[in-house]
C-alpha cells in the first residue's frame, strides 16, 4: 500500500476551510430500521461545532429509501424502479425534516438540494447548482443533498451518493469530502466477510492496489466501497482529500478534524493547489474578463503573484464572487483564468485602486486581492 507519513497529511485536515460530508443510508438508519436521530442529532451537533470554528459545511445525505421502506413497513428493499422511487419520496420528507430540526438545535438553517448526476454535467445547470450552493454557503445554510430519485432511474438502482459527495466537492472547491459509513474505514477486505481485514490508514486515492480491495456494499446503499473508492479519484481532481470514516464512533467527525489518526485517508496525487489549477484550467467555463494593465500582467506571469484591484483597467461580463474570469493584457492577449474575489459590479469599483481602499469603496473587505495567486492558471 502507498502508505505515506501519517501525522503529516492528518494536519491538512485541520486546515479544512469547506466540507462536503456524506453520510450513506445503513448509517442513518441503523442498517434499515427507521432514521436514527440520536446520531443525526450527534452528527449536526459536531457539524454545528465546525461551523462556528469557520468551517462551511455541505451535507449529502443519503437514507430517502432507506427511511421510506421503514416508514412503508417494507422490510425487503424492492426491485420495481416505481417502488423504489415511492419510498424515496416518502423517505426524504422525514430525512430533511429530521435534519432541519436537528440544526435547528444549533440556531442553524438547512436547504433541501435535489441533484441528478445529469445536472452535474450539463454546463449551465451545472453553474446555477454552483451559484446556488454558493450562496447558500454564504448565508451560513447547511445545504443537505440527496439525489432526485423520482426522474432518475439508473441512479436509484445503483444508489450512488459518493459519486455525488465527490461532485459536489469539485463544484465547491471543497478541501475535504468525508464519507461517513458503517465501517471504521476501508480495509485490505470486506471485513463482513473477513474479520481479519486490517483498516488501511492512508493511500493515495489513484492507488490501483486500494481500487482491488474494495468490494459493493450492503442491501440498503450498495455502493459500497468501491464507490467510496472512486469518489475519493473524483475528488482528487479538484484537490480534495477523501476521508472514509466510521460513523458510529464517538465525535467522529471533530476527532478527524482535529487530524486525529482515524478512518482512512485517501489523498489526491497533487498537491491541493497543483490540483485545484489543473482542475480550475480544464473544468469551468469563464463568465467574465478582466483587461489589465502591463505592470499587472508582469506580476502575474513573471512573478506568479496575486492580481490586485489597481492592475485592471476593464471589467466585462456579469459575474458572480467565486466565478472564474479571463485576464486579457491590452492588446487582446489572453494571460490566465481565476476565480475572483469579488462580483462584476463591485470589481467595476475597485479596478485602478489600491487594496487599503476596498473598505471605503465598498464598505468591506473581501481579500486584498482580486484573484489570489493559488486560483490563478496561466494560459
Ligand atoms: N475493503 C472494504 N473495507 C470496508 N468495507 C468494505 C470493503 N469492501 C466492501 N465493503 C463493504 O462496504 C460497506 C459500506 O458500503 P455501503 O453499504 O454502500 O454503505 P454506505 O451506506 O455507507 O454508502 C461495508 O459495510 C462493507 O461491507
Ligand atoms: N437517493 C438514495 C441514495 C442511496 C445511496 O446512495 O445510498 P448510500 O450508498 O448508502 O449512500 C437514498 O437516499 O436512498
Amino acid at each position: 500500500m502507498n502508505m505515506t507519513s501519517s501525522s503529516h497529511h492528518r494536519q491538512r485536515l485541520q486546515q479544512t476551510r469547506r466540507l462536503v460530508v456524506k453520510i450513506g443510508s445503513a448509517l442513518l438508519t441503523n442498517d434499515g430500521e427507521a432514521l436514527d436521530v440520536a446520531r443525526i442529532q450527534g452528527w449536526a451537533t459536531q457539524m454545528a461545532a465546525l461551523m462556528k470554528a469557520g468551517v462551511e459545511v455541505v451535507l449529502v445525505s443519503s437514507g430517502s429509501v432507506a427511511a421510506g421502506m421503514a416508514q412503508l413497513g417494507w422490510r425487503q428493499r424492492p426491485s420495481d424502479v416505481h417502488e423504489l422511487q415511492a419510498a424515496a419520496a416518502v423517505g426524504q420528507m422525514e430525512l430533511v425534516q429530521t435534519w432541519e430540526h436537528a440544526f435547528q438545535q444549533h440556531g442553524i438553517r438547512t436547504a433541501q438540494i435535489l441533484l441528478t448526476h445529469d445536472d452535474l454535467s450539463n454546463r449551465k445547470r451545472y453553474l446555477n447548482a454552483r451559484s446556488a450552493l454558493r450562496t447558500l454557503l454564504d448565508l451560513r445554510v447547511v445545504p443537505v443533498i440527496n439525489e432526485n430519485d423520482t426522474v432518475v432511474t439508473d441512479e436509484i438502482r445503483f444508489g450512488d451518493n459518493d459519486t455525488l459527495g465527490a461532485l459536489a466537492a469539485n463544484l465547491l472547491e471543497a478541501d475535504t469530502l468525508i464519507l461517513l459509513t458503517d465501517q471504521l474505514g476501508l480495509f485490505d477486505a470486506d471485513p463482513r466477510h473477513h474479520p481479519d481485514a486490517q483498516l488501511i490508514e492512508e493511500a493515495l486515492a489513484e492507488d490501483p492496489k486500494i481500487r482491488a480491495v474494495a468490494g459493493g456494499g450492503g442491501v440498503l446503499g450498495r455502493g459500497g466501497m468501491a464507490t467510496k473508492v472512486r469518489a475519493a479519484r473524483l475528488a482528487a481532481r479538484s484537490g480534495a482529500a477523501t476521508l472514509v470514516l466510521g460513523g458510529r464512533e464517538d465525535e467522529a467527525l471533530t476527532r478527524a478534524l482535529a487530524g486525529e489518526p482515524v478512518g482512512t485517508l485517501l489523498l489526491p496525487e497533487h498537491e491541493p493547489i497543483t490540483a485545484r489549477k489543473r482542475w480550475l484550467a480544464g473544468h469551468l467555463q469563464v463568465k467574465g474578463t478582466l483587461v489589465l494593465d502591463a505592470g499587472a500582467v508582469r506580476a502575474l506571469r513573471d512573478a506568479g503573484k496575486s492580481l490586485l484591484p489597481v492592475g485592471v483597467k476593464r471589467v466585462e461580463g456579469d459575474f458572480r464572487r467565486g466565478e472564474l474570469v479571463q485576464c486579457l493584457d491590452e492588446s487582446g492577449e489572453r494571460i490566465g483564468k481565476g476565480l475572483c474575489n469579488y462580483d462584476a459590479e463591485d470589481t467595476r469599483q475597485l479596478m485602478g485602486h489600491p487594496s487599503h481602499q476596498i473598505e471605503a469603496l465598498l464598505g468591506y473587505v473581501e481579500s486584498p486581492e482580486l484573484i489570489h495567486r493559488d486560483n490563478f492558471v496561466l494560459i
